[in-house]
């Protein structure tokens, strides 16, 4: 049996599920003996013939693993019977590290089951997908469980039973649990990794490797200064960056860098694990050519890491800033092999000014960019996850003032840390 299977069914009842209802999660978990507990949040109001299912969605395979799971939310909608309710649910170990497995909780309350009962059964014969049904307990107080047999793992369980109880809130939030090189990647070999394995389905994932330079550690240490600047979209980078390249006679590059826009685009529409591995090798690119111009003069560089990482971490995450991976740990840590700038400052802006901005400049923008301006949350999660991050850490300024007074101050900074 393969390991991610296999470690699914080993600990089973070690288990805790959480469902997002409304943008919060409720946590259950499940016992074999009935010992009287109220039944768990997601299962009140429900009458005896609703029917409840959780769909997990794990394979050996983590390419396919990510995205079947974009896939099924799709089938799901688009087969399924209207009266059901879908939510994004996850399975994990407190704690446990790599241990979550994501899924959906499906809510049917139509008169027949017969439609929804042959989808799922379809489902776990020919697909990465495992199945549990509950069903309300004899004496109608208690809810339990039954893990449904699965076409590629003959799981032996389906016989056995669970009680369905309320689960404390885990110390982790558990999307926290998987991010190390599933959601920010930590080396330049990790990275390539996950495009190499996506070769065969995402013929352009070749030609971005083909980019990549042949070791990450910079050959080209640079002489000059290396000054990153980051900030939301609107703060004022551009503006920014181009001043400081015409002030400094400075080189000016971006993350991702030019040579990758043909297929950023292409990459945005795949799952997280894809997605996050592209534009952490479009770092590993702009070091190469930062470590080339770097020999010649001090180098701006648009975005760097700390966008990579924070805005991977704010999306894997949900709800408010307290669900970020505590302060100081190892997920905000910069790469080891990746080059670090001499500077880093993020531009912060007050949220009407910036929206105010958006407008004026009135472009396209990425759908994160979007969930930026309606979702107060992510936007907080992505600025604190910012500032979280260290090996450099990021100098704060403020982007308010004239666009003349704001050079001078990143001039100031430079000029303190930089000697220029
Ligand atoms: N300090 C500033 N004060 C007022 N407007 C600014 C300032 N800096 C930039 N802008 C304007 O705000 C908009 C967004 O700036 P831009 O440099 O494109 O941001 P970013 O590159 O971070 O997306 C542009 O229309 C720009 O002219
Ligand atoms: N070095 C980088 C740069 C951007 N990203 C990601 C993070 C967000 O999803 C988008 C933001 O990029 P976008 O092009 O919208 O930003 P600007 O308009 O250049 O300010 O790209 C990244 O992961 N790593």
């Amino acid at each position: 049996m393969a390991g991610r299977i296999k470690s699914l069914l080993h600990r089973w009842s070690s288990r805790v599920f959480s469902v997002e209802l409304d943008g919060a999660p409720f946590y259950f978990a499940i016992q074999e003996r009935h010992r009287g507990e109220e039944a768990p949040r997601v299962f009140r109001n429900l009458q005896s013939h609703d029917r409840c299912y959780t769909l997990l969605v794990c394979s050996r395979d983590r390419i396919k693993t990510a995205r079947f799971y974009g896939e099924l939310k799709d089938k799901l909608l688009r087969e399924l019977p209207p009266e059901c309710d879908l939510s994004p649910m996850s399975s994990f170990l407190p704690n446990v590290r790599d241990s979550l497995i994501k899924g959906y909780f499906l809510k049917d309350i139509s008169e027949g089951s017969s439609t929804v009962e042959r989808l799922l059964s379809d489902l776990t014969q020919h697909e990465p997908v495992f199945v549990c049904s509950y069903c309300k307990s004899d004496d109608g107080q208690q809810w339990t469980q039954h893990l449904w047999s699965h076409g590629e793992s003959q799981v032996m369980e389906t016989a056995k039973k669970y009680y369905v109880v309320p689960s404390e809130t885990p110390e982790y939030h558990p999307s926290t649990l998987n991010m190390i090189n599933s959601d920010v990647f930590y080396s330049l070999d990790e990275a390539c990794e996950v495009l190499k394995k996506c070769g065969d389905i995402i013929p352009e994932a070749m030609s971005v490797l083909e980019l990549l330079p042949s070791r990450a550690e910079s050959r080209n240490k640079p002489d000059f200064p290396v000054i990153v600047i980051e900030g939301l979209d609107a703060t004022g980078k551009t503006t920014l960056t181009e001043s400081l390249r015409e002030t400094l006679g400075a080189s000016l590059l971006r993350s991702p860098p030019q040579c990758l826009s043909p297929w950023r685009a292409r990459f945005d529409q795949e799952p997280p694990l894809i997605r996050r591995a592209f534009y952490a090798l479009g770092n590993y690119i702009t070091a190469e050519q930062i470590g080339q111009e770097g020999k010649k003069t001090p180098v701006i560089v648009d975005r760097f890491w700390h966008s990579t990482a924070a805005y991977a971490i704010a999306t894997a995450v949900s709800g408010p800033v307290c669900n970020l991976p505590g302060e100081g740990s190892e997920v905000y840590c910069w790469p080891s092999d990746l080059l670090q700038p001499s500077l880093v400052v993020l531009l912060t802006l007050d949220p009407e000014e910036r929206k105010r901005r958006l407008r004026n400049r009135g472009q396209g923008k990425t759908n994160e960019e979007q969930e930026l301006d309606h979702n107060q949350l992510f936007r907080l999660r992505v600025e604190e996850a910012y500032r979280r991050i260290s090996g450099p850490a990021c100098v704060s300024v403020d982007a308010s003032p004239s666009a003349d007074q704001v050079l001078q101050q990143v001039l100031l900074l430079i000029r303190g840390k930089c000697h220029l």
